[in-house]
């Protein structure tokens, strides 16, 4: 077996307050492991988080990312995702998206780009000053998720996104878990159409782990088979999986998936008359750009 994707022993974290924040926290996740990190306003969760991207010194850690310290030999291979990005004042400018894209090296990664996009819904000609948080939050899953990376740490960037590309992003999620064996810890308090998506789920208190919940065994969520059992006896035993979610959630989802393929087919054309794809889109405003590299991120 190769070692987990994240490993923590013992760890104990403060802000220099009189008590620390996380105390003495153990926990793992596999690789290949789609974890949920669950737990109240306030418990640890982006903390914990922050501290495996390498983004705070830890003394004395007992903290393991893809077999390293991330602090102190670099977060490689790590990529990180939090709420912050959409108040840095840089994606609030008069920069089209297809400049942003270019300026981290879309062209380096042309397939994994032209499926975010897609999926994302992101139109390569938006401007970052001109678009809605929802859509601003979109552009950034696309940067972020662009390069392949081994551990994928997520706070709460999902909250902002329609159900439907909340849904085609989860999916994508998935298969990176399956296709590549990447690991994702996914702190979030919004549970619904995640039915059936976690591999594991973690339960944090007032800043220790509580449990690890392993949904890929059979008895390995007690908690969660009984809950079902007590939904299926007032449903009136109507099957496992359609409890899983909510049906107002499925109600809602059909109906942006129905307007999605509705406003595709009215997208900019090509020279033929084709309704192009994003990543075309993409490549024809890049070419605009030329060779000059602007990074917008210094
Ligand atoms: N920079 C900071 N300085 C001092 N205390 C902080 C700082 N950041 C967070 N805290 C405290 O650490 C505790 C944990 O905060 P954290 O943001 O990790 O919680 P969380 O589980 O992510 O909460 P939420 O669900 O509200 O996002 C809170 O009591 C918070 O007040």
């Amino acid at each position: 077996m190769s070692d987990p994707a994240v490993q923590v022993s013992n760890l104990t974290f403060g802000f220099g307050g009189p008590s620390p924040i996380l105390k003495d926290l153990s926990f793992s996740v596999p690789r290949g492991g789609r974890c949920l990190l669950v737990g109240a306003n306030g418990a640890g969760k982006s903390t914990l988080l922050t501290i495996l991207a390498g983004k705070r010194l830890v003394k004395n850690s007992g903290v393991r990312v893809i077999g390293k310290n991330p602090f102190d030999d670099g977060a490689q291979n790590i990529t990180y995702l939090g709420t912050e990005w959409a108040h840095n004042p840089i994606v609030r400018r008069d920069v089209p998206v297809s400049r942003l894209l270019r300026s981290l090296g879309a062209q380096r990664y042309p397939d994994r780009c032209a499926e975010l996009l897609e999926i994302m819904d992101v139109d390569p000609d938006w401007h970052m000053h001109e678009v809605s948080d929802g859509q601003r939050r979109r552009v950034q899953i696309v940067l972020g998720l662009m390069e392949p990376w081994e551990l994928l740490l997520l706070d709460e960037v999902t909250v902002d996104l329609d159900v439907l590309v909340r849904a085609e992003l989860l999916s994508f999620l998935r298969k990176e878990t399956e296709t590549r064996n990447a690991t994702i810890l996914y702190a979030t308090h919004i549970f619904d159409g995640l039915g059936g998506w976690p591999t594991h789920v973690a339960h944090i208190v007032d800043g220790v782990v509580d449990v690890v919940r392993d949904l890929t065994s059979p008895s390995g969520f007690p908690e969660l088979t009984e809950a079902k059992r007590t939904r299926m006896e007032q449903a009136g035993a109507v099957g496992a999986s359609v409890l899983d979610n909510s049906p107002l959630l499925m109600v809602v989802e059909k109906w942006l998936r129905d307007d999605s393929s509705r406003i595709r087919k009215e997208g900019r054309r090509n020279q033929e008359g084709k309704v192009m794809t994003k990543w075309e889109i993409l490549s024809e405003n890049m070419k605009e750009y030329g060779d000059k590299f602007y990074n917008y991120w210094n």
